[in-house]
């Protein structure tokens, strides 16, 4: 299989450009400002830039959408933004997509939903409550309308290995090993489950290598608030000097809405594949002190 990969210098893509490669898979991915490891260049935002990797040249069956803005009080107050980077962008690579015969991957979120009654399944109803919600939302659906087979994959509060070290579980790991000390103010009333990219890539191998198509959700077996889940980690770190401060997402004031009861049931997933196994977080921090 040939896959190109937009935005593999980030956590899920890098996850993919990572296991695909090692299954002997023929991939490339691409960065845009932060090249990484065996990546090449391509800006989804401008599709004739001649410094773009040749996309056609390289004639993937799958091109995979990694490449985001997701930053999500950021595209609340710049909606424009939002729109260009999340769903021009997905545009774009539809018409490349189409040019090469390629399927396509889609990397969507729980924000498509209200979170007024996660978690949720593929059937339930969306109604999204912020700008990047309803960008992703109206992205997904493109992918799927345009290209026959596409997949779109939705996941949610993802961690573990990247390039930059930026995801919130690898923010708190950092900061206990340079012995800081953290002063955490987080909502107690937003549900997720958080996701290791690696168990994603994992799967999104198995969606393709079967050929699957249409909406799947995947999730790690927590199911957990924020506070429980810096809780969580922090217990892995016993000399960790830290203060935390519990508080309801209302009070935080935070430009964009967050679905509260987020998160998903992954039962499709699970039927079709009874033998794979998701892990958690503590399964990745043990895993990372070995
Ligand atoms: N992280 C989560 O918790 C989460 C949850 C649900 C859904 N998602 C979705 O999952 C996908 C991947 O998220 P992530 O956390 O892996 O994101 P990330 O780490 O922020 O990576 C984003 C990637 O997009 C690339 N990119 C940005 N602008 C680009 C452009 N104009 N042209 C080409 N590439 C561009 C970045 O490249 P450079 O860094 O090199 O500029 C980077 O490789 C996104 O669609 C996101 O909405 C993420
Ligand atoms: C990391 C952090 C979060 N928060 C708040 C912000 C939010 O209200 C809430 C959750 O924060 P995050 O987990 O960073 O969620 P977020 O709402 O910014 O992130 C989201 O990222 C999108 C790309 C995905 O599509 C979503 O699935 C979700 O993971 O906690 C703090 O108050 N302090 C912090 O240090």
């Amino acid at each position: 299989m040939k896959v190109f990969i937009a935005g593999a210098s980030g956590l899920l893509g890098g996850n993919c450009l990572k296991h695909f490669s090692e299954q002997g898979w023929d991939v490339k991915g691409s960065y845009f400002s932060y090249a990484t490891d065996n990546t090449v260049y391509y800006n989804t935002l401008q599709p004739e830039d001649p410094n773009n990797f040749d996309i056609a040249a390289f004639a993937p069956d799958v091109i995979v959408h990694c490449g985001a803005l997701t930053h999500v009080d950021y595209c609340e107050q710049h909606p424009e933004e939002s729109y260009t980077q999340t769903v021009t962008s997905t545009i774009n690579l539809i018409a490349v997509a189409k040019k090469c015969n390629a399927k396509m991957v889609y990397i969507s979120t729980d924000y498509v939903f209200d979170g007024k009654n996660g978690p949720y399944t593929e059937e339930a109803p969306v109604n999204p409550i912020s700008v990047y919600g309803r960008h992703k939302l109206e992205a997904e659906q493109m992918v799927l309308n345009e290209i026959p087979g596409a997949l779109v994959l939705r996941i949610t509060n993802v961690y573990g290995e990247e390039a930059r070290g930026k995801n919130f579980i690898a923010r708190i790991v950092q900061q206990c090993e340079e012995g800081k000390e953290l002063t955490l103010k987080l909502p107690y009333d937003q549900f997720a489950s958080p996701t290791n990219a690696w168990d994603i890539a994992r799967a999104m191998f198995v969606l393709l290598r079967d050929g699957k198509s249409g909406i799947y959700h995947t999730g790690g077996t927590d199911f957990m608030n924020r506070v429980e889940l810096a809780l969580t980690v922090l217990k892995h770190f016993p000399g960790a000097k830290y203060q935390l401060i519990p508080l309801d997402t209302a009070s935080l004031q935070q430009p964009a809405a967050r679905p509260l009861i987020g998160g998903f049931v992954c039962m499709k997933f699970r039927k079709e594949y009874p033998e794979f196994l998701f892990s958690n977080v503590d399964d990745y921090l043990l895993a990372r002190k070995k």
